[in-house]
């Protein structure tokens, strides 16, 4: 078993609660940046494939994320900076002056989204409410209103209790600063450093802890979805406006005339290419309700509760001192510690709180002591469960091993791996492998820094997928939520549309008597591309000869027949590309996780699979390799791109519009408003560094994968 890998795929969703919180009759801090944008998460996360929706802990954290549970203070000033709002800023430079002072402060909660500080304010305004500091987070729906004055903040309660901002009633409550007590192993710190604040909450700590892991739970599905079909039409919007800057400043102020001609030819300048290339913006627009294609309801996650077939546990101590494995509640920076066990987080399956409660009962008994982050003492960490519809479930239980002798790390392993065997023997649970990792790094989670030890078992879990067999180790990236996975996939197929491919390609070359368009191509090609680079990826697409009507991309080396050539960029365990083997010539996969793409070939011969390859590298590393070792001259293809959140590097995007046989491009994001870039990438005009003719948006479709959860899948569909 080679090590955990990842930073890349993680689709660990990570977060920390951002306040402590005691049992419902001790007052609480408030939380302070919850919600799961707030969501605390690794910097590995930051490249996260999954949203973070799953309840999980971890301190490393990246410097906005960090700022979301930042003193008071320090925050809202960072925050305003960001927004740039001057009025904000000088709010706050006061603020900082008066740092010393305590500060009234209130919550305001249940703000609509894309609410920013402005409106804030001007709501304050309108209410006659004198504000001395604001704190808000582009993407909390709730602020903090700081006031000089006990009397100011009790005026302001009464002046906005129950009014509206944007259609939505507020919510206003109290927020006390107080001296925290702190855990008692915090005692002899810095304690008096440690002040923080207190809202007088009335949620009972479960309710907290599901505000934090699945903040829409509050709300029916319907709602749920309705309002993630609002977010992503945003993204779309974000889209369209992106797409403004490709147009001459003149043709938009002489809005928008349509162009005289469909055809870009060489001697045009590139403002007169990118009206023709874009021509189809502004009708899209108006069809599409303001943005670039039509965006569908959301299809529902055919499994609503218990969904998640990953999560990663903390272990840590409830407010009685007693170990817990579960989620934690608290600010650990604050030194407050309070981990709930798992079972009312409506996300987790039965069967992983099941083993978090083995889990717990063993650690219980365990004469070794749970790591605690803040003296970095302890023995036991974390664990990750993956739990699966074949039965199978797989663990990996994180120590830490400096300060134990070996002996005594050994006899741990053994008793745990014991625990375990003698719960399966009993029919408790189907831990199917148990496997450990030593970890003494500062960061919280499973980690490729250190290798898996496989205590029983053969290190990997198993799924099945659309009838398709997979292999999934530790590391790799595998949909959390199997059910929707399905329905997710089941349409990136019929959206690939590969008959149709076919059926275009082979229309194509039968209209072309004698003469293939590859032949044609070819004719061009070695017209316009210099012969050191003939047929390689970048010289076919120069910007000179750019048509509407794209050649498809010679390859002297590929002789094979033509057909259809699936790439499944960022493929992971190659879960997308092997439901679609039988339709096509052959399945092209690359993914950075080494781990993966072991997984996705064993998964080919697992499912007798022979049209498939595969490359463990980063995809704007490979990709260029790809098209010249598989993408022959009378080929299509199409793409399927898959990335993490944030999107592919452009280098991927400039390859794929580069590469003419690309004739279509269906783009599976987890975070639509992250991955804009590329989408704008793929469709703004040709240029020197975009090659190849534009793609243009065909449709959108939203997948709901995170129930209860901000997150949603969306597709997008790209042709040209
Ligand atoms: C959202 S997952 C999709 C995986 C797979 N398509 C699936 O549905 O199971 C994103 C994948 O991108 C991979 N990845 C992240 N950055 C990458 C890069 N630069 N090059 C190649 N793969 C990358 C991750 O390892 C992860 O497997």
């Amino acid at each position: 078993m080679s090590n955990l890998k990842r930073p890349w795929e993680d689709e660990v969703a990570t977060q920390e609660a951002t306040a402590s919180v005691s049992d419902s009759s001790v007052k609480r801090p408030r939380p302070e940046a919850t919600s799961d944008d707030a969501e605390v998460q690794t910097n590995e996360k930051v490249e996260s494939s999954e949203p973070s929706a799953e309840p999980m802990v971890h301190l490393q954290k990246t410097a906005t994320e960090l700022s979301e549970d930042a003193p008071p203070s320090t925050l809202s000033s960072q925050l305003s900076s960001e927004s740039g709002d001057a009025e904000a800023l000088s709010q706050d430079a006061e603020a900082a002056e008066n740092a010393d002072q305590p500060m009234s402060r209130m919550k305001v909660d249940n703000l609509p989204n894309f609410c920013s500080r402005k409106d804030i304010q001007k709501f304050c305004k309108a209410n006659d409410v004198i504000v001395h500091q604001l704190k808000k987070a582009p993407k909390w729906n709730y602020c903090f209103l700081g006031f000089k004055t006990q009397e100011q903040r009790k005026d302001a309660l009464e002046k906005l209790r129950g009014k509206t901002i944007k259609d939505n009633v507020v919510q206003v409550s109290e927020v006390e600063a107080v001296e925290r007590q702190g855990t008692a192993r915090m005692q002899g710190k810095a304690q008096k450093d440690v002040v923080a604040e207190s809202a007088t909450d009335t949620r009972t700590a479960d309710e907290q802890l599901a505000d934090q892991v699945t903040p829409l739970w509050r709300k029916p599905y319907e709602e749920q979805l309705k309002n993630k079909r609002t977010v992503l039409r945003q993204a779309l919007y974000k889209f369209k406006k992106e797409m403004f800057k490709y147009f001459p400043k003149e043709y938009i102020r002489n809005r928008f005339p349509a162009p005289t001609t469909t055809v870009v030819t060489k001697d045009m300048t590139p403002e007169e290419r990118a009206i023709v290339q874009l021509a189809w913006f502004m009708p899209a627009l108006k069809a599409n309700d303001d943005i670039p294609c039509p965006l569908s309801d959301p299809l529902p996650s055919p499994v609503v509760n218990g969904y998640r077939n990953k999560c990663e546990f903390t272990f840590g101590w409830n407010l009685k001192r007693e170990k817990v494995v579960g989620f934690l509640l608290g600010l650990y920076k604050e030194g407050i510690v309070n981990v709930l066990e798992p079972t009312n987080t409506l996300n987790v399956s039965p069967a992983a709180v099941k083993i978090a409660a083995t889990l717990q009962t063993f650690l219980r008994a365990s004469d070794l002591d749970l790591y605690d982050r803040i003296n970095k003492k302890g023995f036991w960490r974390m664990a990750l469960v993956r739990t699966h519809r074949t039965n199978e479930s797989m663990i990996v239980v994180q120590y830490s091993p400096s300060d134990v002798s070996v002996d005594k790390i050994q006899a741990a392993k053994d008793a745990l791996k014991s625990h375990f065997q003698r719960a399966m023997a009993d029919g408790e649970i189907a831990v199917t492998t148990l496997l450990v990792q030593g970890w003494d790094g500062v960061f919280n989670g499973m980690t490729d820094k250190s290798p898996l030890e496989i205590l029983y078992g053969s290190g990997y879990v198993h799924e099945t997928l659309l009838g398709i067999n997979f292999r999934i180790s530790p590391s790799a990236f595998f949909q959390v939520n199997t059910e929707a996975t399905e329905v997710l996939y089941s349409t990136v197929k019929d959206w690939c549309a590969l008959d149709e491919v076919e059926r275009e390609r082979k229309e194509a070359a039968d209209e072309d008597s004698g003469k293939t368009k590859c032949e044609e191509a070819q004719t061009k090609m070695e017209e316009t591309v210099p012969a050191e680079t003939n047929g390689s990826v970048a010289a076919s697409t120069d910007p000179a000869n750019i048509s509407s009507e794209a050649p498809v991309t010679p390859h002297p080396k590929d002789l094979s027949p033509p057909g259809t050539v699936l790439l499944d960029l960022c493929c992971g365990t190659g879960t997308i590309g092997l439901t679609m083997t039988s339709q096509v010539k052959k399945v092209v996969g690359v993914d950075i996780i080494k781990d993966a793409i072991e997984d996705a070939e064993y998964n080919a011969k697992l499912n007798n699979a022979t049209n498939v390859f595969y490359y463990a590298d980063k995809v704007e590393n490979a990709i260029r390799t790809i098209f010249a070792e598989h993408v022959g001259s009378r080929d299509d293809v199409v793409a399927v791109l898959d990335p993490p959140r944030n999107g592919v590097h452009a280098d991927v995007i400039k390859a794929v519009r580069a590469c003419e046989g690309v004739r279509r491009v269906v783009y599976v994001s987890c975070d639509a408003e992250q991955a804009c870039g590329n989408f704008v990438d793929l469709c703004r005009p040709t240029s020197n560094k975009y090659r190849g003719l534009p793609f243009k948006p065909i449709r959108a479709q939203p997948v709901d994968l995170f129930p209860h959860t901000k997150h949603c899948e969306l597709i997008l569909e790209f042709r040209r």
